[in-house]
């Protein structure tokens, strides 16, 4: 018999419209494994595209593939309208049909919630629906990384939470940390170079090319975070640290990283526009990068963004490493991560791939979903 996984996406940018067209490009593969995923809502952050009737009705293909269109223009979900089959509902109401939603689905088909925002608030709305008998698959970091409270509460059912995307996008980071934890095996040291985007721009601008130019491409390439400043500023690394770190069982909070920001703090966030940043604020910073570029390369050396993790340590930053170490030869948005356990003692476990893109986060993303089948009726 066929087995139905119903979803509610939330976050349909990058990340989230690929995921979509995964979906729907993997219909016959999913019919042959017995699984069909019935998208049942989507939505942005101002509105909600959600069926007529979610236990019977769905977002066909030609919705989904019309979601994407609209929203790679950069349009609200608004702009589809209401229909037979769906309906649209604009924030504040959106919130209250999410959590109608999980409350009708959540202990009766299932359903499961898929973050692909970048937003710190959807923490509330992930507490509420778990707790309504949801599942939770995430590519956004910000819910792992708020308070211990929080964490505490999405993580107390862990066989239904997934987040395989948040540290090394598709790279099976997580699932072999919790495969090495699980079978008593103790984890003694994490060291690795976590972001696509650090990684791609040190070594763009190691072959010369400016810092300003490169950080735009890998934007464009789909690498960054939505504002750039979170991968510049370290945080982003220093939130996949955080989520490891916790894995681990360090009670911890983001302000007990250290973190080395690429820019400084008068072309933060809170004082200048993103556009602002981007056009006028980077160029200002491609001297003083390429001269560290440089200055590392004189002693044979390069620059690399390094994450340590150990029992009771857990730091990020930007580390002169030798050209021909693990981490020194990564190119591009590669990740790499190294696991020393009692097992991985001698010869660390090493896991090294593509470390970001919306089109292998995407797959991380499907791959937690399927994971996750046998909890549906
Ligand atoms: N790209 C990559 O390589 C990787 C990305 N990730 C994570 O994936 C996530 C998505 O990234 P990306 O697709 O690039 O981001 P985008 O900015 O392209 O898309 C974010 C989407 O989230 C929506 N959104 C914002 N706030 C809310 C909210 N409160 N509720 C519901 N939806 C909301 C936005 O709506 P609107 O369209 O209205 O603005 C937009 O549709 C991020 O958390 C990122 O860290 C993880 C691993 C790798
Ligand atoms: N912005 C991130 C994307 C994945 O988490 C990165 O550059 O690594």
């Amino acid at each position: 018999m066929r087995k139905n996984i119903p979803l509610l996406l939330m976050g349909c940018g990058g990340v989230g419209c690929q995921l979509l067209q995964h979906i729907v490009s993997c219909r016959s593969l999913h019919s042959k494994l017995g699984v069909h995923l019935r998208v049942v809502g989507v939505c942005d952050s101002k509105s909600l595209l959600v069926a007529s009737d979610v236990l019977t009705m769905e977002l066909d293909d030609t919705s989904l593939t019309e979601v994407c269109q609209v929203k790679l223009k950069g349009s609200s979900l608004l702009t589809l309208g209401n229909s037979g089959q769906c309906k649209v509902f604009l924030n504040p109401e959106a919130m209250g049909k999410i959590i109608d939603v999980a409350t009708l689905l959540g202990r009766s088909t299932g359903l499961a919630f898929i973050d692909c925002s970048a937003s710190s608030e959807t923490i509330g709305v992930l507490n509420r629906v778990v707790d309504l008998g949801c599942c939770v698959v995430m590519a956004n970091k910000k819910p792992l990384t708020s308070s211990m409270e929080d964490y505490d509460k999405l993580l107390a059912y862990p066989r239904r939470i997934r987040h395989e995307s948040t540290v090394g996008a598709g790279l099976p980071v997580i699932a072999s940390l919790n495969r090495i934890l699980s079978s008593g095996d103790p984890v003694h040291h994490i060291i690795g170079s976590l972001s696509g985007t650090l990684g791609y721009v040190m070594s763009e601008v190691e072959d010369g090319k400016p810092f300003s130019q490169v950080v735009k491409s890998a934007k464009s390439l789909g690498y960054t975070e939505p504002d750039p400043r979170d991968d510049l500023s370290g945080m982003d690394v220093a939130r996949k640290a955080l989520i490891l770190a916790r894995l681990l069982g360090q009670r911890i909070d983001l302000d007990n990283i250290k973190v080395e920001s690429l820019y400084p703090e008068e072309m933060g966030p809170n004082i200048m526009h993103v556009e602002d940043f981007l056009v006028n604020g980077l160029p200002l910073l491609d001297k003083g990068i390429q001269e560290r570029v440089e200055r590392a390369s004189s002693n044979g050396n390069v620059l690399r963004y390094v994450c340590v993790i150990e029992e009771s340590r857990c730091e990020v930053g930007i580390q002169e490493l030798p050209k021909n170490s693990p981490l020194g030869r990564l190119r591009g948005s590669d990740n790499v991560l190294e696991i020393s356990s009692r097992c991985y003692n001698q010869q660390p476990l090493v896991i090294q791939g593509a470390g970001a893109g919306n089109d292998t986060t995407a797959a991380g993303v499907l791959a937690d979903i399927l994971d996750i089948q046998d909890l549906f009726v």
